[in-house]
């Protein structure tokens, strides 16, 4: 095939394959068989092995992961991950909303989110390509796991619009990956990971990315952080536009008219939870407007416009043995 036609047929290919992985992995709604998907990755595989210059920046053969860091470099968040204040019962609840209230002279709406169990993460973009994932770390500083990240196929590689943004959400292990990768542990008589959440950070925060792409991880996007587009004038908004640009967000998410309706969306989700195929800890609770987030403002390290409900710790009944430290 003369080198024009091989340009034209990796390109399509590139594009083709992504299509069906947004489908399979950030919309749950797989497009095509999987043989067929691994048919087409096998002929870009070696395409790509015969022209590496023709390589393209969000080709799906990056989700492998390359060669293991020395270390992971500090990265400086151009907008703090804050932290998050909690709230344990229905009581502290309507605090919250009172205290909003009160600062904004009436009631607003909010958004609800389960609240993930996983390792909040920063995830950068300029013209539309991921250049930069890095964890919350101590909100400020965290550190540099592109790499890792890369590997987690619900994280576009490339948007679909060229914009320069910086979003933030929530990676996770699925329960099944979860269980799979204690079972598989045990075999070895390794130690086991104690819950999803320490297996998810433990696997992003190890410096082979060819063991993140075997953990199955998964994301869902919560916020934005820098944005040049500032029509956004919600929460809501803001979560339909990073849908748009090819993240994966959660459809549980409800927009609440009032704490009442909060109250009932966090009473609904205390037993309901263990449905889920992943972890939650609670419920994020956010006042939705973004003007009413401005006037509302921050304390010294949290928003006064959010809160976390949190669940009563699950109840787990652990014999000593299985009580092993997790790496
Ligand atoms: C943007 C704000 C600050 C309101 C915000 N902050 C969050 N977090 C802050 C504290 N975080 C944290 N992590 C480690 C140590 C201390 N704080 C972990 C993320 C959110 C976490 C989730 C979630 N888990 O599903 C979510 N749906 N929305 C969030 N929204």
């Amino acid at each position: 095939m003369a080198v024009e036609d091989v340009k034209i047929r990796l390109e399509e290919l590139t594009t083709l394959l992504n299509d069906y992985a947004y489908h399979y992995y950030v919309l749950d709604n797989p497009k095509v068989p999987d043989a067929e998907y691994d048919r087409l990755l096998r002929e870009l595989r070696t395409l790509e092995e015969a022209n590496p210059e023709l390589k393209q920046a969000d080709s799906p053969t990056e989700r492998v992961g390359g060669e293991p860091l020395d270390s992971f470099k500090k990265v400086q968040h151009d907008v703090p991950m804050l932290s998050l204040s909690n709230a344990f019962n229905e009581t502290e609840l309507r605090d919250f909303a009172r205290r909003a209230q009160q600062g904004l002279g009436y009631e607003p709406s909010y958004i609800c989110e389960l609240k993930i169990d996983g390792l909040a993460v920063n995830l950068k973009y300029e013209n539309g390509l991921f250049v930069q994932g890095a964890t919350r770390g101590d909100g400020t500083t965290g550190e540099d796991i592109t790499s890792n990240l890369k590997t987690i196929p619900s994280i576009p590689l490339k948007l679909k619009e060229n914009v320069t943004i910086d979003v933030r959400g929530e990676a996770f292990m699925p329960k099944k990956s979860f269980n799979r990768l204690n079972e598989a542990k045990e075999k070895n008589g390794e130690a086991l990971f104690a819950n999803p959440r320490n297996a998810a950070a433990g696997s992003l925060r190890q410096l082979d990315p060819k063991i993140a792409a075997k953990r199955n991880l998964d994301i869902f996007i919560y916020s934005v952080g820098k944005v040049e587009n500032n029509e956004l004038d919600s929460h809501h908004e803001a979560l339909s536009y990073v849908k748009e640009l090819g993240f994966k967000t959660n459809k549980e998410t409800q927009y609440c008219e009032t704490i009442e309706d909060v109250i009932a969306y966090c009473d609904s989700w205390l037993d309901k939870r263990t449905e889920l195929d992943y972890d939650i800890d609670g419920i994020v609770i956010k006042v939705d407007r973004i003007s009413d987030q401005q006037k509302l403002g921050f304390t010294a390290k949290s928003p006064r416009w959010a809160t976390a409900f949190k669940f009563p710790a699950e109840e787990v009944v652990t014999t000593l043995e299985d009580i092993e430290l997790s790496v």
